[in-house]
Protein backbone atom coordinates (compact mmCIF):
# COMPACT_ATOMS: atom_id res chain seq x y z
CA UNK A 1 0.00 0.00 0.00
CA UNK A 2 1.69 3.47 -1.29
CA UNK A 3 2.55 5.62 2.10
CA UNK A 4 -0.14 8.74 1.90
CA UNK A 5 1.67 12.18 2.48
CA UNK A 6 0.10 15.52 4.10
CA UNK A 7 2.18 18.99 4.24
CA UNK A 8 1.29 20.59 6.92
CA UNK A 9 1.00 24.57 7.27
CA UNK A 10 -0.08 26.07 4.62
CA UNK A 11 -0.48 29.89 3.88
CA UNK A 12 0.03 30.30 0.20
CA UNK A 13 -1.98 28.61 -2.61
CA UNK A 14 0.90 28.36 -4.33
CA UNK A 15 2.18 26.01 -2.32
CA UNK A 16 -0.79 24.14 -1.84
CA UNK A 17 -1.10 23.85 -5.81
CA UNK A 18 2.82 22.76 -5.60
CA UNK A 19 1.88 19.83 -2.89
CA UNK A 20 -1.19 18.87 -4.92
CA UNK A 21 0.99 19.00 -8.16
CA UNK A 22 3.86 16.84 -6.79
CA UNK A 23 1.22 14.02 -5.37
CA UNK A 24 0.24 15.25 -2.00
CA UNK A 25 -2.51 13.38 -0.39
CA UNK A 26 -3.33 16.21 1.79
CA UNK A 27 -2.88 19.44 2.65
CA UNK A 28 -2.88 21.36 6.74
CA UNK A 29 -4.08 24.79 7.67
CA UNK A 30 -3.15 25.50 11.03
CA UNK A 31 -5.93 27.20 13.38
CA UNK A 32 -3.58 28.64 16.28
CA UNK A 33 -2.86 32.03 16.60
CA UNK A 34 0.31 31.22 18.41
CA UNK A 35 1.97 29.60 15.19
CA UNK A 36 4.00 30.97 13.33
CA UNK A 37 1.93 29.41 10.33
CA UNK A 38 -0.97 30.22 11.45
CA UNK A 39 -3.69 31.13 8.27
CA UNK A 40 -6.54 33.28 8.53
CA UNK A 41 -10.01 32.07 7.27
CA UNK A 42 -10.76 33.86 4.17
CA UNK A 43 -7.14 32.70 2.87
CA UNK A 44 -7.18 29.42 4.32
CA UNK A 45 -11.53 29.55 2.21
CA UNK A 46 -9.57 30.90 -1.22
CA UNK A 47 -6.99 28.02 -1.41
CA UNK A 48 -9.05 25.18 -0.82
CA UNK A 49 -12.02 26.66 -3.60
CA UNK A 50 -9.01 26.55 -6.25
CA UNK A 51 -8.09 22.80 -4.95
CA UNK A 52 -8.93 20.17 -7.66
CA UNK A 53 -11.10 17.62 -6.08
CA UNK A 54 -9.97 14.98 -3.88
CA UNK A 55 -7.24 16.50 -2.21
CA UNK A 56 -8.04 16.47 1.43
CA UNK A 57 -8.23 19.39 3.38
CA UNK A 58 -7.22 19.36 7.10
CA UNK A 59 -7.94 21.82 9.56
CA UNK A 60 -5.38 21.70 13.00
CA UNK A 61 -6.34 22.90 16.40
CA UNK A 62 -4.56 23.41 19.74
CA UNK A 63 -7.36 23.42 22.63
CA UNK A 64 -9.67 25.64 20.41
CA UNK A 65 -13.16 27.57 21.43
CA UNK A 66 -15.94 25.05 20.07
CA UNK A 67 -17.09 27.87 17.77
CA UNK A 68 -13.68 28.52 15.89
CA UNK A 69 -14.03 24.59 14.82
CA UNK A 70 -17.66 25.29 13.50
CA UNK A 71 -16.87 28.34 11.17
CA UNK A 72 -13.82 26.70 10.09
CA UNK A 73 -16.08 23.76 8.99
CA UNK A 74 -18.43 26.08 7.41
CA UNK A 75 -16.60 28.94 6.12
CA UNK A 76 -13.38 26.76 4.66
CA UNK A 77 -14.99 23.33 4.25
CA UNK A 78 -12.03 21.08 4.95
CA UNK A 79 -12.81 17.75 4.98
CA UNK A 80 -10.60 16.81 7.79
CA UNK A 81 -10.08 17.98 11.44
CA UNK A 82 -6.94 17.74 13.53
CA UNK A 83 -6.84 17.99 17.19
CA UNK A 84 -3.35 18.90 18.63
CA UNK A 85 -3.56 20.06 21.66
CA UNK A 86 -5.50 18.45 25.21
CA UNK A 87 -8.56 17.69 23.93
CA UNK A 88 -10.76 14.85 25.31
CA UNK A 89 -12.17 12.85 22.79
CA UNK A 90 -15.99 14.18 23.57
CA UNK A 91 -14.82 17.67 22.55
CA UNK A 92 -13.29 16.04 19.08
CA UNK A 93 -16.56 14.51 18.36
CA UNK A 94 -18.65 17.15 18.98
CA UNK A 95 -18.70 18.14 15.58
CA UNK A 96 -20.17 15.58 13.33
CA UNK A 97 -16.94 15.94 11.23
CA UNK A 98 -13.84 13.51 10.69
CA UNK A 99 -11.19 13.85 13.00
CA UNK A 100 -7.61 12.65 13.81
CA UNK A 101 -5.97 13.11 17.28
CA UNK A 102 -2.42 14.37 17.88
CA UNK A 103 -0.24 12.60 20.38
CA UNK A 104 3.07 13.77 21.44
CA UNK A 105 5.22 10.57 21.94
CA UNK A 106 7.41 10.46 25.04
CA UNK A 107 7.20 6.75 26.34
CA UNK A 108 5.97 3.48 25.32
CA UNK A 109 2.43 3.65 26.99
CA UNK A 110 1.77 6.89 24.98
CA UNK A 111 0.35 5.45 21.53
CA UNK A 112 -1.49 2.72 23.19
CA UNK A 113 -2.97 4.69 25.24
CA UNK A 114 -3.84 7.65 23.28
CA UNK A 115 -5.71 4.47 20.75
CA UNK A 116 -7.53 3.36 23.58
CA UNK A 117 -8.38 7.01 24.97
CA UNK A 118 -10.08 8.15 21.12
CA UNK A 119 -12.07 4.97 19.91
CA UNK A 120 -13.50 7.31 17.27
CA UNK A 121 -10.43 9.02 15.98
CA UNK A 122 -10.34 8.26 11.84
CA UNK A 123 -6.65 8.23 12.99
CA UNK A 124 -3.90 8.65 15.12
CA UNK A 125 -0.83 11.36 14.24
CA UNK A 126 2.16 10.84 15.95
CA UNK A 127 4.97 13.52 16.71
CA UNK A 128 7.93 15.02 19.00
CA UNK A 129 7.12 15.97 22.52
CA UNK A 130 8.79 19.31 23.21
CA UNK A 131 7.16 21.48 26.62
CA UNK A 132 7.31 24.31 24.92
CA UNK A 133 5.48 23.49 21.71
CA UNK A 134 2.16 21.51 20.73
CA UNK A 135 3.96 20.98 17.49
CA UNK A 136 5.65 21.77 13.95
CA UNK A 137 8.90 20.85 16.22
CA UNK A 138 10.92 20.06 13.68
CA UNK A 139 12.18 17.44 15.88
CA UNK A 140 12.00 13.79 15.61
CA UNK A 141 12.28 11.25 18.51
CA UNK A 142 12.25 7.74 19.04
CA UNK A 143 10.77 6.08 16.70
CA UNK A 144 10.89 2.64 18.77
CA UNK A 145 7.98 3.74 20.84
CA UNK A 146 5.90 3.51 18.31
CA UNK A 147 4.10 0.26 18.79
CA UNK A 148 3.68 -2.34 15.72
CA UNK A 149 0.25 -3.47 16.89
CA UNK A 150 -2.32 -0.52 15.44
CA UNK A 151 -5.93 -0.74 15.30
CA UNK A 152 -6.81 2.34 13.20
CA UNK A 153 -4.08 4.11 10.59
CA UNK A 154 -1.24 5.96 12.19
CA UNK A 155 0.48 8.85 10.51
CA UNK A 156 3.66 10.08 11.30
CA UNK A 157 5.36 13.73 12.10
CA UNK A 158 8.27 14.99 13.59
CA UNK A 159 11.12 16.26 12.16
CA UNK A 160 10.22 14.69 8.33
CA UNK A 161 12.41 15.53 5.52
CA UNK A 162 13.84 14.27 2.83
CA UNK A 163 17.11 13.07 4.11
CA UNK A 164 15.28 10.72 6.93
CA UNK A 165 11.50 9.73 5.52
CA UNK A 166 13.14 6.58 3.83
CA UNK A 167 14.45 5.20 7.87
CA UNK A 168 11.49 6.41 9.25
CA UNK A 169 9.58 4.40 7.12
CA UNK A 170 11.59 1.47 7.47
CA UNK A 171 11.78 2.14 10.87
CA UNK A 172 7.57 2.61 11.30
CA UNK A 173 5.73 1.52 8.70
CA UNK A 174 3.07 4.42 9.13
CA UNK A 175 -0.01 4.29 6.88
CA UNK A 176 0.94 8.51 6.21
CA UNK A 177 3.57 10.73 6.97
CA UNK A 178 2.90 14.71 7.87
CA UNK A 179 5.18 16.95 7.35
CA UNK A 180 6.04 20.86 7.76
CA UNK A 181 9.50 22.45 8.32
CA UNK A 182 11.39 19.70 6.48
CA UNK A 183 9.70 21.28 3.28
CA UNK A 184 10.21 24.87 4.28
CA UNK A 185 12.33 27.84 3.19
CA UNK A 186 10.75 30.11 5.99
CA UNK A 187 8.06 29.30 8.91
CA UNK A 188 4.72 28.93 6.61
CA UNK A 189 6.46 29.37 3.55
CA UNK A 190 7.30 26.03 1.43
CA UNK A 191 10.02 24.98 -1.00
CA UNK A 192 8.73 23.20 -3.87
CA UNK A 193 12.20 21.37 -4.59
CA UNK A 194 11.79 20.08 -1.07
CA UNK A 195 8.31 19.21 -1.44
CA UNK A 196 9.07 17.49 -4.68
CA UNK A 197 11.89 15.49 -3.35
CA UNK A 198 9.84 14.66 -0.36
CA UNK A 199 7.35 13.14 -1.79
CA UNK A 200 9.66 11.26 -4.69
CA UNK A 201 11.51 9.86 -1.54
CA UNK A 202 8.18 8.64 -0.20
CA UNK A 203 7.12 7.07 -3.23
CA UNK A 204 10.60 5.43 -3.95
CA UNK A 205 10.28 3.49 -0.69
CA UNK A 206 6.56 2.68 -0.94
O1 LIG B 1 3.08 23.79 12.68
C1 LIG B 1 2.84 24.39 13.73
O2 LIG B 1 3.29 25.53 13.95
C2 LIG B 1 2.02 23.76 14.80
C3 LIG B 1 1.77 24.47 15.96
C4 LIG B 1 1.02 23.90 16.96
C5 LIG B 1 0.51 22.64 16.82
C6 LIG B 1 0.76 21.91 15.66
C7 LIG B 1 1.53 22.46 14.66
N1 LIG B 1 1.84 21.73 13.52
C8 LIG B 1 1.37 20.38 13.43
C9 LIG B 1 1.70 19.55 12.29
O3 LIG B 1 0.85 18.81 11.77
C10 LIG B 1 3.12 19.45 11.82
O4 LIG B 1 3.15 19.06 10.49
C11 LIG B 1 3.82 18.41 12.66
O5 LIG B 1 3.87 18.86 13.99
C12 LIG B 1 5.25 18.18 12.16
O6 LIG B 1 5.96 19.38 12.09
P1 LIG B 1 7.49 19.35 11.65
O7 LIG B 1 8.26 18.70 12.77
O8 LIG B 1 7.88 20.79 11.45
O9 LIG B 1 7.55 18.58 10.37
Amino acid sequence: MRTRVKICGITRLEDALQAVEAGADAIGFVFYPPSPRAVDIETAAGIVRSLPPFVETVGLFVNPDPELVRTVIEKVGVSLLQFHGDEPQTFCDQFAHRWIKAVRVRDMDDVPAAFREYPRAAGLLVDAYDPRKYGGTGQIFDWSLIPKERPRPLILAGGLNSANVASALAAVRPWAVDVSGGVELDKGIKDASRIIEFIKEVNRVG
